[in-house]
């Protein structure tokens, strides 16, 4: 089930050895990390960076491995938006020359850069971002500026206090024309002392939701008076500025401006595949280890994971975490394919891309931080302890249903691309890729309904098209809908909660759809493809609610524990005393406890100040 999960044994052996390597590197410690002050918690993030570049080129870790283990020590920082973002950036929308000369310095870690797009004012709305780069034609130079306190740069991650340099993103004005929105590359800081650069007001945004977390990043804001940057720090693959201060477009689609989101977006669906895994993880092990109740005549009382309610409620994330995963390896390879089809200029499935990233992103982080909430309520009281690992995981990654895209913005963008197809099936064109269901369309708006028997809901081929049809006839009401409204646009804009809800449904599809056909190739290992068809069984009938339900997870149980240890993570990277490997929770949480600071001294502070004047005077009350 290892290498189900993993991908490949090759997967299997070096997340094994990364993992192996962080849990036992006592710099990467993480188990007081939610004791520490933001700046303490700061200092130790960039203690922990650089220890890990440091081993990267002591033991000349691949690309592969340096992720990993940056994965591993599960502590967000600026080296996150720097391999994440900043590099990534620069790759797709640099020329050959800009990338030659910003990427060696990147790669050596020469420079430290980050992504810096939103601002105070706009986020989600990027044609919309108010910082300006004018050029300059008497000086060959750019003059960025962050004309209103709205177009301040706000959110970046480790622009607050670590990147000396970042791709801004701003208004393109030349010879007076406003060009809209194009990547710069800008430099912050001085390399020397690490001091701003002249123009430049820059600083963290302040402390973020829960205690340890994101509060790691320095998420940061910056503001520009008139900055000068030389005109070759445009990224110009997409688009160029001559000498004289022409605007010359490339002949690529304007859209690959955004193609540093596109790659996001899609490794974030890896991310909560493994987010999801770990919560669940947490959640069946300890439902293992605690019991409560049901014990008859001085018996021993029942586990809580075989209560059909603890089942009901936790199997289908368990379902889940491996349809994300298996689907974010299928997203992998699309992101790829689409890639090496832009080297060619076929620009033919971008649309798709952008749909299915974006879509994927949306359902997959929304279902995860909802899962990683109820896994905490699934746990009882233990599971709101910090030492359960699980209030971390929450706060590490509630952030990404916005970041990245806000899940909604983002539904509404597969919405468009669904009205959009819907529009070309009606007029003769044949859709292909994700939405080639929809070709079918004669047969899925049928009434009929294509499971009749309590054995059809078990059988794949019944199953998609159960999605497909519902997916379809979501999207075929809203199209009829709009059409009905006085314009294309004001539909639209009514219709967008039944929008977004179809949007939905049809990503649904696409995470069965991948399920199934990972089913259908060889899978490794004795009865393992049998629980995975039942986990895919789960996942789709608990999103249509079905009664079958029940005996699936009864078939599931004797197995769950199996499953969660099949994502094969160490107590380190789990860092949890519920979750351990070897189920000895109470000794665990007893140890953790006694860690706290406030444990420090057996008589509070405080206590000489504020609690034994009021004891006393409220016992000298009592006694008159
Ligand atoms: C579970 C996670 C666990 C994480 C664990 C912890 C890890 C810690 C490390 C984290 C590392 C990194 C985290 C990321 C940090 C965060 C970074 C950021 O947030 S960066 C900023 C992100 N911002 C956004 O995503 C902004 C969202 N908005 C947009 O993308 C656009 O504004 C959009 C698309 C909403 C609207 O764009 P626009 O107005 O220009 O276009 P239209 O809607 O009019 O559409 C026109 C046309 O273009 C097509 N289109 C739009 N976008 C794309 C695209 N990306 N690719 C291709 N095509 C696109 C659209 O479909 C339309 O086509 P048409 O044919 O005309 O219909
Ligand atoms: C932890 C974290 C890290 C980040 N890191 C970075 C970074 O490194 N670099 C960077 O550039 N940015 C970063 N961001 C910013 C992030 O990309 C934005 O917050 C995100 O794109 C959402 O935009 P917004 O904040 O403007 O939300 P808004 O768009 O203001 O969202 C507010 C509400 O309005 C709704 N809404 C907005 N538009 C529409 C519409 N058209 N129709 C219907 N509803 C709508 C949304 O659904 C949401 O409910 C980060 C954010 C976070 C939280």
């Amino acid at each position: 089930m290892k290498v189900a999960w993993a991908g490949s044994r090759h997967a299997v052996e070096v997340a094994d050895r990364m993992a192996c390597l962080v849990a036992s590197d006592p710099v990467f410690r993480k188990d007081t990390r939610t004791m520490l002050s933001r700046k303490e918690l700061f200092k130790d993030t960039l203690k922990k960076a650089a220890h890990a570049w440091k081993r990267t080129v002591e033991l000349h870790l691949t690309e592969e491995e340096a992720n990993l283990l940056r994965l591993y020590i599960d502590q967000p920082g600026y080296v996150d938006l720097h391999w994440v973002m900043f590099v990534p950036a620069i790759k797709g929308q640099g020329t050959e020359e800009q990338q030659k000369k910003w990427l060696t310095m990147a790669y050596k870690f020469q420079i430290i850069g980050t992504y810096a797009q939103t601002e105070l004012g706009h986020g989600s709305n990027v044609q919309g971002l108010e910082t300006t780069a004018t050029f300059d034609p008497s000086t060959d130079e750019f003059i960025m500026h962050s004309p209103t306190l709205t177009s301040s740069k706000w959110w970046p991650g480790g622009l607050g206090k670590t990147s000396t340099h970042a791709v801004v993103y701003a208004r393109l004005i030349t010879e007076g024309k406003d060009y809209g929105i194009h990547g710069f590359i800008m430099q912050l800081r001085s390399l020397d002392d690490h001091s701003p650069l002249p123009g430049i007001t820059i600083g963290d945004i302040g402390g973020k939701f829960g205690s340890g977390a994101y509060n790691s990043m320095d998420n940061g804001v910056m503001r520009l008076d008139h900055v000068r940057i030389p005109r070759d720090q445009m990224l110009m693959r997409l688009a160029q500025v001559t000498r004289e201060g022409k605007y010359v477009h490339s002949d690529v689609p304007k859209q690959l401006l955004y193609g540093t989101m596109v790659y996001v977006r899609q490794t974030i669906v890896a991310d909560a595949s493994r987010a999801l895994s770990r919560a669940v993880c947490i959640a069946v092990r300890y439902g293992a280890i605690r019991k409560q109740f049901g014990s008859k005549a001085g018996g021993p009382e029942t586990q809580v994971l075989n209560y059909k309610t603890q089942q009901s409620r936790l199997f289908p994330f368990l379902a889940s975490a491996y349809a994300f995963r298996f689907v974010g390896q299928w997203l992998k390879w699309l992101y790829t394919d689409v890639t090496q089809k832009l080297e060619s200029k076929d620009f033919s499935t971008l649309p798709e891309a952008h749909a299915c990233t974006a879509g994927l992103k949306s359902v997959t982080t929304s279902a995860t931080a909802d899962a990683i909430e109820e896994c905490q309520k699934l746990c009882g009281g233990h599971g709101y302890l910090n030492s359960s690992g699980l209030p971390e995981l929450f706060a590490v990654n509630l952030p990404a249903c916005t970041y990245e895209g806000d899940n909604v913005v983002l539904l509404l963008q597969v919405a468009r691309f669904l009205m959009k197809t819907v529009s070309q099936v009606a007029s003769g064109k044949q859709p292909v890729g994700t939405t080639a269901y929809m070709g079918n369309i004669q047969h899925l708006m049928q009434c009929k309904s294509v499971v009749n028997t309590v054995e059809d809901w078990l059988n794949p081929a019944a199953i998609k098209e159960v999605f497909e049809a519902r997916a379809l006839r979501m999207a075929v009401n809203c199209a009829q809908n709009i059409s009905k409204a006085p314009s294309q646009e004001e539909g639209f804009s009514e219709l967008s909660p039944d929008l977004v809800e179809a949007a939905v449904a049809h990503v649904q599809l696409i995470i069965v759809t991948k399920f199934i056909e990972k089913l259908q190739e060889d899978i490794l290992g004795h009865g393992v493809k049998e629980q995975l068809q039942k986990l895919c069984g789960i996942y789709a009938l608990h999103l249509i609610h079905n009664e079958r339900l029940g005996k699936l997870y009864a078939q599931v149980r004797p197995n769950a524990v199996a499953l969660v240890d099949a994502f094969d993570y160490t107590d380190h990277y789990l860092g949890s005393a519920l979750g351990r490997y070897d189920g000895d929770v109470y000794s665990a949480l007893y140890k953790e406890a006694w860690k706290d600071p406030l444990n420090e001294t057996v008589v509070p502070d405080g206590y000489q100040e504020h609690l034994r004047p009021l004891l006393k005077q409220q016992l000298k009350l009592s006694r008159l």
